[in-house]
């Protein structure tokens, strides 16, 4: 048997294993990673994410789902890592790492996390909602009363039909609050459950909502916390997205594997 040192990081309620990987001793088993994320049998968690050494930035983000799956990029995740690598001293306030869907920059501001998303291109209007991809792929729908919205339901029902069963898809509700602010709740993908808060999700809600807009920001509510987002667009492309929220380290502990 060996043990492993974890940390658990939460980002507005979407919580993950941390493990400081630099030294490649983790096992990158799909079974050994849904057991870990289990919250009856295991530490339990939405994902599990590991530090690695990056040839070209200060460090490169390893990114499991719940279900034991390595899948596209995590936002909430992002900040996480972003905490942890502070955490382990590998920068001071500003970084740059690498993640599936290529660099990123990311800054520490007081309780905040800054984290650079990439551009996006292209958002698609289907008859009930907008479908894009902000590092993992989204599905948008405008709703009332989101408080009281069958989520998990609704939200299995898309993410399982036919246009989307293959790939998958994180499905995202949103209410409009106020013209600066909205209200979103996400199904996710690869957890298959409805998880307090989805950092490329909110990202997706929120450049649906700035489009054909003068304004440049939202703030987002969400079952864990308040999130913003920042962006510009240039000739029909978001630029310059920015997803801001705290992340914090919950505890630490060891696993025997
Ligand atoms: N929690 C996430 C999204 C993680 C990826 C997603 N489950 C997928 O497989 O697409 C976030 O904060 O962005």
């Amino acid at each position: 048997m060996k043990s492993i040192t974890f940390y658990k990081y939460q980002g507005t309620g979407n919580d993950f294993i941390m493990i400081d990987n630099r030294n490649l001793e983790f096992p990158k088993n799909s079974k050994l990673i849904k057991e870990m994320c289990d919250r009856r049998f295991g530490i339990g968690s939405d994902g599990l994410i590991l530090v690695e050494n990056d040839p070209e930035s200060d460090f490169q983000m390893v990114y499991y789902n719940a279900d034991g799956n390595e899948s596209t990029m995590c936002g909430n995740g992002g900040r996480c890592i972003v905490a942890f690598a502070s955490f382990l001293n590998i920068f001071e306030e500003e970084c740059t790492f690498n993640a599936v869907d290529g660099l990123h920059e990311a800054k520490i501001k007081n309780e905040t996390i800054l984290l650079k998303m990439k551009d996006v291109d292209h958002i698609s209007e289907t008859e009930n909602g907008f479908v894009l991809n902000t590092g993992s792929p989204h599905f948008v729908q405008y709703v009332e009363e989101l408080g009281n919205f069958e989520v998990f339901n609704e939200g299995k029902a898309i993410r399982n039909s036919e246009k989307f069963r293959e790939n998958g898809i994180n499905v995202n509700f949103v209410e409009v609050q106020d013209e600066n602010k909205i209200f979103v709740r996400t199904y996710e993908r690869g957890v298959e459950d409805e998880t307090y808060s989805c950092g490329t999700g909110v990202t997706a809600a929120a450049l649906t909502w700035l489009r054909n807009k003068e304004a440049d920001s939202v703030q987002i509510m969400t079952l864990g916390g308040i999130l913003s987002v920042y962006a510009e667009q240039f000739q029909g492309t978001f630029i310059n997205i920015w997803l801001e929220g705290p992340a914090k380290q919950v505890f630490k502990g060891e696993i025997l594997i």
